[in-house]
């Protein structure tokens, strides 16, 4: 197996791979739209705050190692901040902090009762043992503790964290509250006051808001090759549930390189593949190939990047085949390559739409355990549904109604929203 990434890693310092300074753009663009004033564009173009904590982890070799992590709560305006906790080596504040503004936009699009927050912690977790990553969390999550909880903060999982690292917060912030607080996370195990379809709901997001894109542009999923970047949770069960809705999956990846078959993949088999064996290499039905950034460039008719940010660029947007991209990752399209793709018209779903789906399924898991009472899957795929499609109608809408893309419709749209609650509460008397 090859050891590097398949994919283009970019300087955070090029205003280019900037996530912050793209959300910045997007937000801009429309806040101009709406004519928001001074102190309202101010207030909302930056977090509400920032917690940098330094670790200390007793490590299998018996040395200490401190970890740095943030978590970033960028707006509480319309309820808890909510967002994921990312483990990764690429981590870094300005990529929580456009995280986290992505968070607020992003509740604010499907309309659920929370604002934006997001955590990140510095390290690789490929390379730590269970035991490693357990300590990690619970330090990082006793270092987090005054500002989370279920009324002020809820994180969920993100990149490479998982139901698991849920359960370490959930029971680390317990013992220090002497009470078993099951709604301080989501994305938790069933066990633990998990929801039914949590798992699932972001790629369920991304399957629904294609399945939306194809109505707008008069295609059919059976008429319809995707390539996916990513095979963990988003990419993964996303690709999963496209292909059964008849998506032609013609290509999927992982960190080291990725599967091509025009006649379209096996999803189950693959996923089984990876699951056994941790790599898509070796896949009997596919070529395999490791030169990830070609795999974006491939002949298809959409792309769901489901990886990481800024995979989508000035330097590949002219040779992206795809004519509409549904954004399973947040900030996978750089805003540069963003104005290159909407001049050559292709249809982009935005990711604080596409992948609404996740948070949206979070948000009924608080519901429940604050309520003590579980639903069945029917009704949380049922109710995730009707929320996918009515914030797609609402983005369309708006987006018709300004002359304007789907990004820029989004960020109009829940903009405007997080903008309205501030008037209404009077926050500047
Ligand atoms: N989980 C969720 O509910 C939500 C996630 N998102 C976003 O979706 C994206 C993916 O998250 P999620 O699926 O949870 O994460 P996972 O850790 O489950 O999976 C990430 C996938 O992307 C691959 N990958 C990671 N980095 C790179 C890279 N540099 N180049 C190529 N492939 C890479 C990984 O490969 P490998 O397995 O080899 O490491 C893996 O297949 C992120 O942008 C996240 O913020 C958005 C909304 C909700
Ligand atoms: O489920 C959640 O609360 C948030 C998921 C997330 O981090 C995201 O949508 O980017």
């Amino acid at each position: 197996m090859a050891t590097g990434s398949a994919v283009a890693s970019h300087d955070p310092k090029n205003d280019e791979f900037n996530p912050f300074l793209s959300m910045q753009d997007g937000f801009d663009t429309a806040a101009d739209f709406l004519g928001l004033e001074g102190g309202v564009r101010d207030v909302l173009s930056m977090p509400d705050r920032e917690l940098t904590v330094n670790v200390p982890v007793l490590m299998d070799d018996g040395t200490v190692r401190v970890f740095t992590g943030y978590r970033v709560q960028h707006n509480t305006l319309r309820g808890p901040s909510k967002g994921g906790i990312r483990f990764s080596p690429d981590v870094n504040l300005d990529e929580v902090r456009a995280l986290s503004a992505w968070m607020t936009w992003k509740c604010s699009v499907v309309n659920v009762p929370f604002g934006g927050g997001k955590g990140g912690v510095i390290c690789d977790p490929r390379t730590m043992s269970n035991g490693e990553l357990e300590r990690l969390t619970r330090r990082y999550t006793a270092a987090i503790l005054d500002i989370i909880g279920p009324d002020r903060d809820v994180p969920a999982p993100d990149m490479n964290t998982n139901d698991q690292t849920m359960a370490w917060i959930m029971d680390t912030y317990s013992m220090h509250q002497r009470k078993t607080t099951t709604a301080v996370v989501t994305g938790k195990p069933l066990s633990i006051g998990g929801s039914r379809g949590r798992r699932e709901a972001t790629g369920r997001g991304v399957m629904i808001s294609a399945n939306e894109a194809l109505k707008m542009i008069g295609k059919r999923p059976e008429d319809t090759r995707v390539v996916v970047q990513g095979s963990g949770n988003v990419g993964g069960l996303g690709a999963m549930l496209l292909h059964r809705e008849g998506y032609k999956i013609t290509s999927i990846s992982d960190m080291y390189g990725y599967l091509v078959n025009d006649r379209g993949l096996d999803m189950p088999a693959v996923l089984a593949h990876l699951n056994a064996n941790r790599t898509l290499e070796g896949y009997k039905e596919a070529e395999y190939a490791t030169d990830g950034k070609a795999q974006l460039e491939l002949d298809c008719d959409a792309l769901v990047p489901a990886a990481t940010e800024n995979q989508i660029t000035s330097e590949n947007a002219d040779r992206i085949k795809a004519k509409l991209i549904v954004e399973g990752a947040n900030g996978p399209t750089t805003a540069i390559a963003s104005q290159m793709l909407a001049a050559r018209g292709v249809t982009i779903v935005p990711d604080i739409l596409a992948n609404a789906g996740g948070v949206t399924v979070s948000y009924f898991e608080w519901v429940q355990d604050r309520m003590g009472y579980f639903w069945t899957e029917e009704i949380v795929n049922s109710r995730l549904e009707q929320i996918m499609v009515t914030s797609f109608a609402e983005v369309r809408e708006t987006a018709e109604k300004y002359k304007v893309d789907l990004r820029t419709g989004a960020y109009i749209l829940s903009i405007g929203r997080v903008a309205s609650v501030y008037r209404m509460r009077g926050l500047f008397s």
